[in-house]
């Protein structure tokens, strides 16, 4: 790569969210000289309105919970309902604590790399790029990682929904909430607004909910849902509007069995999906069309456009920090080296925070099962685990899935008590390569949630499914 006048760069990022971070440090650690253009805040999604303020909303969840079961350790908590100012306030001064630790700006300085923050980039040709300030960019390479957004229904009414991203700016806690979209984020939201006391209706076009999870873990977190006073109702057929009551109430519509179904509420959230961020990007003139809402890119994620590549949210397929994180490290090599590295999508663990909690790596048992119908599958229950009993969280299990000759995991799938952590570490096993009975030999701290690896390996060794104490 050769270097050029001042606004000419070997690679120009376009977002700075955990995709473009991730590729502009890792170009630049290769030797190629970068800018960095954001249009909004560094840190993206992740850090400003998604995981991390969803996260402490979960924590303030938990909290909730814990206040709600504290009598029956003997510990006397009177319990007011949540000061929902005081909520927000404190999910805004842990943004802020974790922008500040996280200081893009500084590494990228650090890192030599050029952030550039004069508002949105919009391509007007396939080497060249305008901030809204007007600075042009030149490059040789573009990352395209400009991330998604909220999808607000094409319904009459949409405009009084509230999108993830705005929830904080709610005036009050609602005493009723409906939700439309149980996947990850709907899903979320539902505990949080659940243990805060407000009645949820959980809505989705979807057979069950967190549709991209394994069965038993929708099957699961819908039955828990329903126990903790939630309306779920799944498969409807569309949502036919929202409008404002006399009341200053919404009344959501939507028709269901072929009936038409409403519902009176003080808030409905729309968490029904995430298109790239692509509206005033420029791609036609840079050559590249959108497609299903998201920049379509070949596994070492070369655009059509081979010197533009995008990753992250705006590929529309693993939307998730790791996976972001991951592929921008990959395009920047791809880009820089001339390879073509690709990322291993089997070894991402995702997951949520729902009460209880759910997360995933690997195949599906489904899936598993279309490619190989003698898998092995192992299902051990919480209600075994000591962990989980000692601690009064006996909802949940560990799936393990293996081949038939217990040499790969191919997929783990758990529910309960830190469920995320546990399959973290089934991932670790997996990126290692661990058969199952070298696995099943790991010795486990007593008394821990991740003791369940073991068990369920064990019983994967002997094909113990144990489907009937799941109930
Ligand atoms: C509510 C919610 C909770 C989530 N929780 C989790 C979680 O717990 N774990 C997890 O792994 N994932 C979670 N996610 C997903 C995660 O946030 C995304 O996968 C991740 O942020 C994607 O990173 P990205 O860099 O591709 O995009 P983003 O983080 O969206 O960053 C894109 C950046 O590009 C900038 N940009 C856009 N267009 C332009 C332009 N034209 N010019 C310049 N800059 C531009 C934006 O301002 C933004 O800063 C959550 C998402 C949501 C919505
Ligand atoms: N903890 C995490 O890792 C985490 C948390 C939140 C989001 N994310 C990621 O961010 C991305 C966006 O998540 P999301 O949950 O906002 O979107 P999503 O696309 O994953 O889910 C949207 C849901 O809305 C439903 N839906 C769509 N149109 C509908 C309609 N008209 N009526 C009723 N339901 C409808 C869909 O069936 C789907 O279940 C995903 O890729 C997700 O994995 C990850």
């Amino acid at each position: 790569m050769t270097n050029h006048a001042t606004d000419h760069f070997d690679i120009v990022v376009i977002g700075a969210g955990p995709a473009g971070t991730a590729a502009a440090l890792r170009a630049a650690e290769l030797g190629a000289k970068v800018a960095v253009v954001e249009g909004d805040r560094t840190g993206g999604t992740c850090v400003n309105t998604g995981c991390v303020p969803t996260r402490v909303l979960a924590k303030a969840a938990r909290m909730m919970r814990e206040i709600r079961t504290a009598e029956a350790y003997g510990i006397d908590v009177e319990q007011h309902p949540l000061e929902w100012s005081t909520t927000v306030g404190r999910v805004q001064e842990r943004i802020d604590r974790v922008r500040s630790m996280k200081r893009e700006a500084k590494r990228f300085d650090d890192a030599g790399i050029e952030l550039v923050l004069e508002g949105r980039a919009r391509f007007t040709n396939a080497s060249t790029v305008v901030t809204e300030s007007g600075r042009r960019l030149t490059a040789d390479t573009f990352i395209v990682c400009v991330g998604g957004h909220s999808r607000r229904l094409p319904v009459p009414g949409a405009e009084l929904a509230t999108v993830p991203d705005e929830v904080l700016t709610l005036p009050e806690l609602p005493d009723r909430v409906a939700i439309i979209g149980a996947g990850n984020t709907g899903a979320q939201l539902a505990t949080v607004f659940s243990s805060f006391g407000s009645h949820v209706t959980l809505l989705d076009l979807a057979p069950r909910i967190l549709m991209a999870s394994d069965a038993l873990i929708s099957q699961h977190v819908a039955r828990a849902f329903v126990e903790q006073g939630m309306t779920v109702r799944t498969g409807i057929e569309t949502v036919t509007g929202l409008e404002r009551a006399a009341d200053g109430s919404i009344t959501l519509l939507w028709s269901e069995d072929g009936r038409p179904q409403s519902c009176s509420v003080d808030a409905v959230i729309m968490a029904t999906g995430w298109p790239a961020d692509v509206g005033d990007l420029g791609l036609e003139a840079a050559g590249i069309e959108v497609v299903k809402s998201a920049i379509p890119v070949d596994s070492h994620f070369r655009s059509v456009v081979p010197h533009i590549f995008a990753v992250g949210d705006a590929t529309g397929r693993d939307m998730l920090v790791q996976a972001a994180q991951f592929e921008g490290e990959v395009a920047a090599e791809n880009a820089v080296l001339d390879t073509n590295r690709r990322t291993p999508r089997h070894l991402l663990p995702a997951g949520g925070f729902t009460d209880p909690d759910y997360a995933g790596v690997g195949f599906t048992e489904e899936q598993a099962r279309e490619r190989d119908a003698e898998c092995v599958v192992s299902i051990f229950p919480y209600t075994a685990l000591d962990r989980a009993v000692i601690d009064d969280r006996e909802r949940g299990f560990l799936k393990l899935i293996s081949d038939r000759r217990r040499e790969l995991i191919l997929g783990a799938h758990a529910v309960g008590e830190n469920a995320v952590e546990v399959i973290q570490s089934v991932t670790t096993a997996m990126a290692a390569g661990i058969d199952v009975a070298t696995l099943a030999g790991v010795k486990f701290a007593y008394p821990t949630y991740s003791a369940v690896i073991g068990m369920a390996a064990r019983d994967l060794l002997a094909e113990k499914a144990n489907p009937a104490l799941l109930d």
